[in-house]
């Protein structure tokens, strides 16, 4: 797997979409693609469109935002031939994605002007290789960046600051794939990505369990007697909250956006009384030393990953298949019972259950005439069950689901990860 930082692709991912998400600041939490079933109370306005646009035209994603994504996108990948050519590349016009890049249009026929780019031209596209471009959340030496390679084993993998921003890039078309983490045998789910799952468009595609092997990291020198502060992501503090204490660190703990981030701070600001949790490949990566290894509390941690795609793969019966699915109700409380006895009734296992408050955030229903209602929820239950959607028992329960359900939305069928993973050190 190749690792793609923002200054070696050439395209910075990560401005890219803030500069997107600033010129749009009327509501900045909002995210630049909003999900059809949304209703946004803040702009009272309904979003009606595909994932690509929004036919309520308020600042978080409008179809035109999204073109001009495009065109900056195509825009940068012009000017990089264009400095290439002045740099002693070939004197000719060179051609984006088919498109010509001339660079003195007047001297150009007219039925050698550039094309407009269309959707297909910007996936997968010449700048990027036959590779798939796998956006994950952190930066290289993360664990995601180790689970989009597991996932995606050639991958180009895509660094973005925040969960949300891994989405966007797939939506905008900058990546292909996003793989994200959704649940810790120990520190349980990541509600984060529950949340975002519902508010965009995407469909879950795969999953993968990816053994988490956490290591303590400093500088080349430092001791444990030296540190007074312990910065890794929440997740990974939390799973390492009693070896911490038992190691006999008289340490702060202190939260950060990922763990490979993290040590990557301690190195580049020659931090010596902090240690990282992270992973081997991060110390590898950012010049520090393993001071203790293996120091998640305990030894079989593994993280639930699942791949996000812009469309749904088609579910077979052949291998083991997983569903998700989301759903709320407004009928009392007997109504969760008879939704897990429809499961139940057909045999079929669940693997996970999680609920989320969600009475801030109305959802849009379409009925049969099309006609959209906004409507508040107390919680949202995510579900994921053991059968394929072309499984005929899973079509049935998820009919007699509906029934009992004011909302219903399968994240996607998929086949089960079923790779063998054992406590050793997986980077
Ligand atoms: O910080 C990282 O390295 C991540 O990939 C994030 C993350 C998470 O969100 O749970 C992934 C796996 C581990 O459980 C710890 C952290």
């Amino acid at each position: 797997m190749q690792s793609l930082t923002p200054s070696s692709s050439g395209i910075n991912l990560k401005s890219l979409i803030r500069t997107k998400i600033r010129s749009n600041r009327v509501n900045p939490i909002q995210p630049v693609i909003t999900c059809v079933y949304r209703f946004d109370a803040a702009n009272a306005a309904v979003n009606t469109g595909t994932a690509n646009t929004n036919s309520a035209g308020h600042a978080g994603g409008s179809r035109a935002d999204w073109q001009s994504s495009c065109a900056i996108l195509a825009s940068k990948v012009v000017s990089q031939q264009q400095n290439a050519e002045k740099s002693g590349g070939a004197g000719n016009i060179t051609a984006v994605n088919g498109h010509k890049a001339a660079i003195d249009l007047d001297l150009v026929p007219i039925d050698n002007q550039p094309k407009p780019l269309t959707i297909t031209d910007l996936s997968p596209a010449p700048m990027h290789g036959a590779q798939l471009r796998v956006a994950y959340q952190g930066v290289p030496g993360a664990y995601s960046e180790a689970a989009a390679g597991k996932a995606y084993p050639k991958c180009e993998a895509i660094p973005c600051d925040q969960f949300e921003v891994a989405f966007q890039a797939v939506e905008l078309w900058i990546a292909d794939r996003a793989v994200l983490p959704v649940e810790n045998s120990l520190g349980g789910s990541i509600h984060r990505n529950y949340d975002l799952l519902l508010r965009h468009r995407l469909h879950i595609v795969g999953e993968v369990q990816l053994p988490v092997h956490h290591c303590l990291l400093a500088l080349p020198g430092v001791r444990k007697e030296y540190l007074n502060r312990v910065i890794s992501h929440p997740q990974a503090l939390a799973q390492c909250e009693l070896t911490l204490t038992k190691l006999g660190l008289n340490v702060t703990r202190e939260a950060v956006d990922d763990t490979a981030g993290a040590a990557e701070y301690i190195a580049s600001h020659n931090l010596r009384d902090t240690a990282a949790i992270a992973s081997a490949r991060a110390a590898d990566l950012y010049g520090l030393q393993i001071l203790a290894e293996g120091i998640q509390d305990d030894s079989s941690n593994v993280t639930r990953f699942v791949m996000l795609a812009r469309e749904p793969i088609i579910p077979r019966t052949d291998r083991p298949f997983k569903t998700s699915i989301v759903f709320a109700h407004d009928k009392g409380t007997s109504v969760l019972f008879k939704v897990l006895s429809a499961f139940a009734f057909r045999n079929i296992s669940l693997t996970k259950i999680e609920s989320r408050p969600h009475r801030n955030r109305p959802i849009r229903l379409v009925d049969d005439a099309n006609v959209g209602t906004a409507k508040h929820f107390e919680y949202m239950f995510y579900v994921d069950f053991e059968a394929s959607m072309a499984d005929v028992r899973a079509q049935n329960a998820l009919a007699e689901v509906q029934e009992f359900t004011s909302f219903l939305r399968v994240l996607g069928s998929y086949p089960m990860d079923m790779t063998p993973w054992c406590p050793s050190r997986e980077d």
